[in-house]
């Protein structure tokens, strides 16, 4: 098709079905609704693997060794104090600019400030997606606490990326449960091939700009409620629902006025998430903690509401919002948690892009006027 004509036979509006390239980084099978990062089962992973283990699997194909992993987690734990000028920026906005805004904002910064802004070899894009896996959660902490009123927590060398992203939000030692689920929580989220926040990073680095600009733009993608902003919006739904005897009416409202249910349907997966269980196993450990049986009926009455009435099932942020919930986070920085996660699974896909590089430029149908001129040219 040649653009600026009008024709729009095989236009495949959102690119739904349209194969764009290859990754080895995931696999996403709707036919089995199943998950591999680099051929393993995100299950096993989650079961067995830390966040840092499956950061450097998703950035080099294979599990590190033991050394491998002592040098990623020295050089995870030397970088996540937060840089006085990323403090500084993140203070200058205001605190009614929503967490994802301020987050975006200080991952840009932090690109300005990287020692290795100017280069991008695969050394020097390694070591800024190293920088960034140990930065961001510093930053979504110091974040969350200037708004409650609450000074910085210094990052603890002894807790792993999980256990210290609770610690330096909380100011207190997780829970066994609490610190499993975030971590579950963590491994799930941080990839899935070519969701819209990963392919709108593939898209800045297929121009050659650098690794910041292009985790930047995803961080972006990532905020609207038809992809990563569905977690904060699954609690704000649960809110106005109320309660569990409500779900059915609620939801029959929703649907008659033409409503997106929040945290249900996928682009890829049409028979559910495969996601979705274990973090259900996760949120019902979570749930037995705090004795919220309230949020478990709605939640479990919702969905089924959901699955008799559309057939449609929830996707990861179903169960990763109320969870996010339970682990004491504010509701607005859910997004944001999601941001420490994937930001792994971005820049694997700016690695992968960068190697196998072509620019990124699809074409379009003009359905606009046809010619015309200004009067008297
Ligand atoms: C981690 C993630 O990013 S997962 C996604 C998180 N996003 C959400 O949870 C937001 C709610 N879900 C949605 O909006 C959609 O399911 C999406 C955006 C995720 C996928 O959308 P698409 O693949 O474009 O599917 P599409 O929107 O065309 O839906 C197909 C049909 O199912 C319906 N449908 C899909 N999801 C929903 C939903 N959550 N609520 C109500 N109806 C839905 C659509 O209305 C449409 O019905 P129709 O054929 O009668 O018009
Ligand atoms: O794959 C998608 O379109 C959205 C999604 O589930 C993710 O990014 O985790």
């Amino acid at each position: 098709m040649d653009e600026g004509t009008d024709v729009t036979d095989g236009i495949r509006k959102g690119l739904a079905g349209v194969v764009v390239d290859t990754t080895a980084i995931s696999r996403v099978d709707p036919t089995t609704s199943s998950l591999l990062y680099r051929g393993y089962p995100v299950q096993e992973l989650a079961a067995r693997c830390s966040f840092e283990q499956v950061a450097w699997l998703l950035w080099h194909g294979e599990l590190p060794t033991a050394e491998e992993l002592a040098a990623l987690e020295a050089r995870e734990r030397a970088g996540r104090a937060l840089h006085p000028q990323v403090r500084e920026v993140v203070d200058r906005c205001p605190t009614t600019a929503h967490p994802m805004d301020v987050l975006r904002t200080a991952i840009s910064c932090a690109g300005a400030l990287d020692p290795d802004a100017a280069d991008d070899s695969p050394r020097a894009e390694l070591a800024k997606a190293e920088r960034l896996l140990a930065a961001v959660p510093g930053m979504v902490a110091y974040d969350q606490r200037r708004r409650r009123g609450l000074d910085v927590v210094e990052p603890r060398d002894d807790l792993d990326h999980a256990r210290n992203f609770l610690w330096t939000t909380f100011g207190e030692e997780p829970t066994d449960v609490a610190a499993e689920a975030f971590r579950v929580s963590m491994v799930l989220y941080a990839e899935h091939s070519f969701n819209a926040s990963t392919f709108t990073a593939r898209v800045v680095t297929s121009t050659l700009a650098d690794l910041h600009s292009a985790v930047v733009a995803a961080v972006g993608a990532l905020k609207g409620p038809l992809h990563g902003g569905a977690n904060e919006a699954v609690v704000r739904m649960l809110d106005e629902v109320g309660t569990a005897d409500a779900a059915e009416a609620w939801l029959d409202g929703a649907l008659a006025d033409g409503r997106k249910i929040m945290g249900f349907g996928h682009r890829v997966y049409k028979d559910g998430d495969s996601r979705v269980p274990t973090m259900e196993a996760s949120l019902d450990r979570l749930v037995a903690e705090h004795d919220a049986t309230g949020t478990a009926e709605l939640y479990a009455r919702l969905a089924a509401a959901m699955d008799a009435r559309k057939g449609i099932k929830p996707n990861l942020d179903y169960p990763s919002g109320p969870a996010y919930r339970l682990l004491g986070f504010d509701t607005e920085a859910f997004t944001p948690l999601f941001v420490a996660s994937r930001v792994v699974g971005w820049t694997a896909h700016v690695m992968e892009q960068r190697a196998a590089n072509s620019l990124i430029r699809p074409l379009s149908a003009y359905d606009g006027p046809a010619e015309r001129h200004l009067p008297g040219a």
